[in-house]
């Protein structure tokens, strides 16, 4: 995919070309912080370990709102041809962190599983993520050229739309908007209404969302001088889901960390790592397959510092042919957790890439 684009609620900011790029945070805040290039923009794998894909682009375009594509292209008929690890197989490791969760080796640990869609014609990203963000209830949507990662990303692009804000720096304020507790959305108005008070009554939930805010908390306190952390989350929703969400805001300590700088301190959270940090993301090397950038993050820093960052959730990888989609979810398991329920639980955050592709389900 030629260019970036990042769309969200109120403001949209998409690139094309490039200028110069970059495997490695540092390499790409050294750039930036010597002013050779005005802007980075990419995305950072999950594990801190794996290659980043910046790019310094040509020409950049800023809107206010979210993308307004010309026009909704059709997508080519897809179907899914498999799934990693099987639905049989999540439940199982669920079901095996469970037991070293209650054994009080972790607190939380994120949990993903992916699943494999071919296509009969290239799928164009450009084409996917206007139809996530046409269906996104305020417009969020991310498409990101993978290829400065190199190797098996060469070509690649990650297509997404992610609820998540990790964080957006404006000079020296910071906000952040994370999510973790999640339950389904019900056609029914009464029933979603239900579930959703029953999702932030709930204390595993409550108790998922809070590791994820002690963590910020933890993270944002020694670089700034105030910092606001509700004590209770409110509910936000997607047309799959309800989510537990809250509202961070801070000023930052001079000299202010740049918005890159912020997502490497803040990245991964337990949204989708976990707590201790080093225990969960020793459990996720182990247990899973290379989550690649799916639960990374994805988002822009210009010269100034300031950027948006997202986390990469609700997203797909697509080959470079197009002909091959690998699309993730993932949820949030702590001691009480259900095998089965958590398998339902990345089925319907997979219903947002599915959804999109005209894929009407999976496990
Ligand atoms: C890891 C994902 O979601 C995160 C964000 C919101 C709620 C989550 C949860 O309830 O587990 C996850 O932390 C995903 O969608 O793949």
């Amino acid at each position: 995919m030629n260019g970036f684009l990042l769309s969200r609620a109120d403001r949209t900011l998409r690139t094309s070309g490039s200028r110069d790029q970059y495997r490695g945070i540092d390499a790409a805040a050294e750039a930036l912080a010597r002013c050779t290039v005005p802007l980075v923009v990419g995305a950072l794998p999950f594990d801190p370990a794996g290659p980043a894909a910046l790019t310094a682009p040509e020409t950049a375009h800023r809107s206010a709102g979210p993308w307004r594509p010309d026009s909704l292209p059709a997508l080519p008929t897809v179907r899914i041809t498999g799934e990693l690890p099987t639905p049989d197989e999540h439940r199982a490791r669920v079901a095996r962190l469970v037991a070293r969760l209650r054994a009080g080796e972790l607190d939380k640990v994120v949990a993903a599983r992916s699943v494999v869609v071919e296509a009969s014609e290239p799928v164009r990203p450009w084409s996917l993520l206007a139809r996530l963000v046409a269906q996104d209830p305020v417009g969020n949507g991310f498409g990101v050229d993978l290829s400065p990662a190199g190797g098996e990303y060469v070509g690649r692009a990650l297509v997404g739309a992610s609820p998540e804000l990790l964080l957006r720096r404006t000079g020296r304020e910071v906000v952040c908007f994370p999510l973790a507790g999640t339950a389904p959305r019900h056609t029914d108005p009464a029933a979603d209404s239900a579930e959703g008070d029953r999702l932030l009554a709930s204390g595993k939930n409550r108790a998922e969302h809070a590791f994820v805010t002690d963590w910020i908390r933890d993270a944002l306190a020694p670089v700034c001088t105030e910092l606001t952390v509700p004590d209770a989350p409110r509910l936000v929703s997607t047309r799959q889901v309800w989510h537990l969400a809250t509202p961070i805001s801070g000023v930052l300590r001079e000299p202010a960390p740049t918005a890159l700088e912020l997502a490497r301190l803040l990245h991964p959270t337990p949204a989708v790592g976990g707590t201790p940090f080093a225990a969960a993301l020793a459990a996720i090397r182990e247990t899973e397959e290379p989550r690649g950038f799916y639960g990374g993050a994805v988002g822009w820093c210009d010269a100034d510092g300031d950027g948006e960052w997202v986390v990469a959730i609700r997203c797909a990888e697509v080959d470079a042919d197009g002909l091959r989609l690998r699309a993730w979810a993932g949820g949030g398991i702590v001691a009480e957790s259900d095998p089965d329920a958590e398998l339902a639980e990345t089925s319907t955050k997979l219903g947002t890439l599915l959804g999109a592709l005209g894929v009407s389900g999976t496990s």
